[in-house]
């Protein structure tokens, strides 16, 4: 089954166009990279397809159904963590807020499976032992991975990660990129992820989305990661480079200089 088809989906902030005309069918199991320069539209399909905002025009239809009725097949990482850090939140307890949730009630006293079930997803991303840290005090990369357990806690079946890489440190980035790569590798879990710096993450790629508000290409990374696809959006700087089998994208996008990405 697909998990996401668009048909001709044009999304619009009180009118205004910030995403136009697109087309793309996302198989199942499938981890799309979405690509593209700032405000490109990159959020604003996430958001849209997760029924975060909904004002669109055109088909969309997450396993076959309006995005806003399949909210609870949908896991969703937001770009920054939306957490009150004054809070003291433990890791456990930010985990469980993902199960806590989706049962559409709060409890005061967390029932003991969503505890075990926190505990199992925060082994799963790499953090047994960190239950009872407080998630203030742990590092970028590890914030990272709870948040990641936060929204795999309800066994999404399609998960939605807006620039899961940025804002950390080359070896936080590596950590973070693992827990992707075994999400992929052990879950059935359809994954889109929007990035500025393709380079970490190329391997994860069944498909690449090059958007710049429209779409300006989709498919295969080989067949989108082109010296003259590339070009077209970044400029006649950008191109792509074969380095021991692996295609790096070098872009020069100014965003990738703020977080001291991969771009040259
Ligand atoms: N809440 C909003 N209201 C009005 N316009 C918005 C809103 N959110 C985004 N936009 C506009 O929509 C366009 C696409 O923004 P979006 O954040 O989706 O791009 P992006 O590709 O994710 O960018 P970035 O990489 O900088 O995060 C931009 O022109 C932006 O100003």
């Amino acid at each position: 089954m697909a998990a996401v088809i668009a048909e001709n989906l044009t999304i619009t902030y009180e009118g205004k166009p910030a995403v136009e005309g697109v087309d793309f069918l996302l198989e199942e199991g499938e981890t799309l990279l979405l690509l593209g320069p700032n405000g490109a539209g990159k959020t604003t399909l996430l958001k849209t397809i997760a029924c975060f905002h909904r004002e669109y025009s055109g088909e969309l239809r997450v396993f076959d159904r309006p995005p806003c009725d399949a909210r609870e097949l949908i896991g969703y990482v937001p770009q920054s963590s939306n957490l009150n850090e004054k809070v003291p939140l433990t890791a456990l307890e930010v985990v469980a807020m993902g199960g806590i949730y989706r049962r559409g009630f709060a409890h005061f006293k967390m029932p003991r499976e969503v505890v075990e079930k926190a505990a199992e997803v925060l082994g799963f991303v790499g953090l047994s032992g960190f239950e009872s840290r407080l998630f203030r005090e742990l590092s970028g990369g590890q914030k990272q991975r709870v948040l990641l357990a936060r929204a795999l806690i309800s066994d999404p079946k399609l998960l939605l990660l807006d620039e899961p890489l940025s804002a950390l440190d080359p070896s936080a980035r590596v950590e973070v990129a693992n827990v992707l790569e075994r999400i992929k590798g052990e879950r059935n879990i359809t994954m889109i992820i929007t990035t500025h710096d393709i380079n970490p993450l190329i391997e994860l790629g069944d498909r690449v989305m090059l958007l710049n508000r429209r779409l300006v290409a989709f498919g295969r990374p080989e067949e989108v990661l082109r010296d003259s696809i590339i070009k077209s959006v970044y400029g006649p700087l950008a191109r792509v480079v074969p380095v021991e089998g692996r295609l790096f994208c070098i872009t020069g996008d100014a965003h990738l200089h703020e977080h001291g990405g991969g771009g040259l």
